[in-house]
């Protein structure tokens, strides 16, 4: 069996998305997403201009094999790009086995550990009481779980606090938009945004808060220690991983716990934090991290020190990606809970898939594959768009992390 062809698809409806077809001498195809948000056309070329080439005449069956091929092949490893084209490839190839196999993907990776995944949805507000509002909205749809992010009183656009209800959409601008910070700020204000929470609410729904990196050490120590009456399901990111040491400062003041690695690419990323038990969950996906096959083996060694995975799926993160990330949610044995930011009905109808949310769950579909496909046709109305995030400033002019 031969892979007779591979080309990039990239379609805009609504946001950029970067899609990997790939062809067979027998008819079978496989999809997989590249996409990378506000840096979309540099996968495109690393996947057209270096990649597609060589897939030419593989066997498609030999997934481990080109991964590695890939992987040390370019010499240059990891790093977003090149993490995603790679991922890219795999997904597709993962979803031509299943396919091969008859089989939905999650068979093929040991079978169902679950017969449902536990999503949580974004809710957010201008002020503590609209979030409040966002966040009986999602009680009343069914979830279980709801991340909750408020604007910060003094502060200019503050992280997570989109237009839509459903549908938080970060890149929006031709050119990157300057928000504003303020950590003094944030931390008077995110510890009563809980308290109200929890007053208005109760303790049985899983709350959630993301810091998007912004908080040192010792001020994540802080947050993490003034939250801990309001027993959060996880406080995410918040402060830069890079220095994976930086936990150790953190977990050694507070028992909120805590979920890392949206931004990881490799095992490497995250090595430190796992075997040091320096975080509770992991937050790295098939898109960002090599794909399923790599995906596996940063679980793996997650589950050694009891540590869940908790996938990131923001809305950059195409259909492609849910789809795959729901058959490895649905068979990994250290399953902790799945992002859900909506896609809009335009993403949806470019990318037709059998997952479904039922009951504050995700449930993965029982077609052969990966369950997604994408309408070309459809996708060729929409024309790729330049779009980035935003980044931040403190009031003072400094670059601040967004
Ligand atoms: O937890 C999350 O989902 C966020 O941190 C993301 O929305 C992130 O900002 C985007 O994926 C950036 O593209
Ligand atoms: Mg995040």
């Amino acid at each position: 069996m031969k892979i007779t062809s591979a080309k990039v698809i990239v379609t805009c409806p609504g946001r950029n998305f970067v899609t990997l077809k790939i062809e067979t001498d027998e008819g079978v195809y496989g999809i997989g997403d590249a996409t990378l948000n506000g840096r979309e056309v540099a996968v495109v070329s690393y996947l057209e201009d270096h990649v597609i080439p060589c897939l030419i005449g593989q066997d498609p069956q030999r997934i481990e094999d080109i991964w590695q091929f890939l992987y040390r092949g370019a010499y240059w490893r990891r790093g977003p790009v090149t993490m995603r084209a790679i991922a890219a490839v795999d997904v597709a190839l993962w979803d031509i086995k299943a396919k091969l196999a008859g089989m939905p993907l999650y068979q093929l990776l040991g079978g169902k550990s679950r017969d449902k995944v536990m999503v949580y949805g974004h809710a957010n507000g201008s002020d503590i009481a609209e979030t409040v509002d966002a966040v009986g909205k999602y009680i009343d749809m069914g979830y279980l779980a709801v991340r909750a992010q408020s604007g910060v009183p003094g502060v200019k656009d503050a992280y997570g606090v989109g237009r839509g209800v459903l549908h938080y959409e970060p890149a929006d601008a031709d050119l990157p938009s300057q928000t504003g910070w303020d950590t003094r700020k944030a931390l008077n204000h995110v510890p009563k945004l809980f308290e109200t929470l929890r007053d208005t609410y109760g303790f049985d729904v899983h709350l959630l808060h993301d810091g998007h990196h912004r908080y040192t050490p010792q001020e994540a120590a802080n947050l993490g220690k003034m939250l801990e009456p309001c027993q959060l399901f996880w406080l995410e990111d918040v402060t830069p991983a890079e220095n994976q040491e930086a936990f150790k400062l953190i977990r050694q003041h507070t028992v909120t716990p805590l979920a890392v690695g949206e931004i990881f690419n490799t095992i490497w990323d995250a090595k430190d934090l796992i075997q040091n038990q320096l975080i509770d969950y992991i937050r790295a996906t098939i898109v960002g991290a090599g794909g399923l096959t790599h995906l596996r083996r940063i679980a793996d060694l997650a589950s050694l020190y009891q540590i869940r995975t908790g996938c990131h799926g923001a809305t950059d993160l195409s259909p492609v990606t849910m789809g795959t990330a729901l058959h490895f949610d649905t068979w990994v044995p250290n399953f902790g809970i799945q992002e859900y930011m909506r896609h809009t009905e335009e993403t949806d109808a470019v990318f037709p898939h059998d997952y479904r949310f039922e009951s504050g769950h995700l449930i993965c579909g029982e077609k052969p594959g990966h369950g997604v496909d994408i309408d070309e046709e459809l996708a060729a109305k929409y024309p790729y768009s330049r779009a980035y995030l935003p980044y931040t400033r403190l009031s003072d002019g400094t670059v601040w992390n967004w």
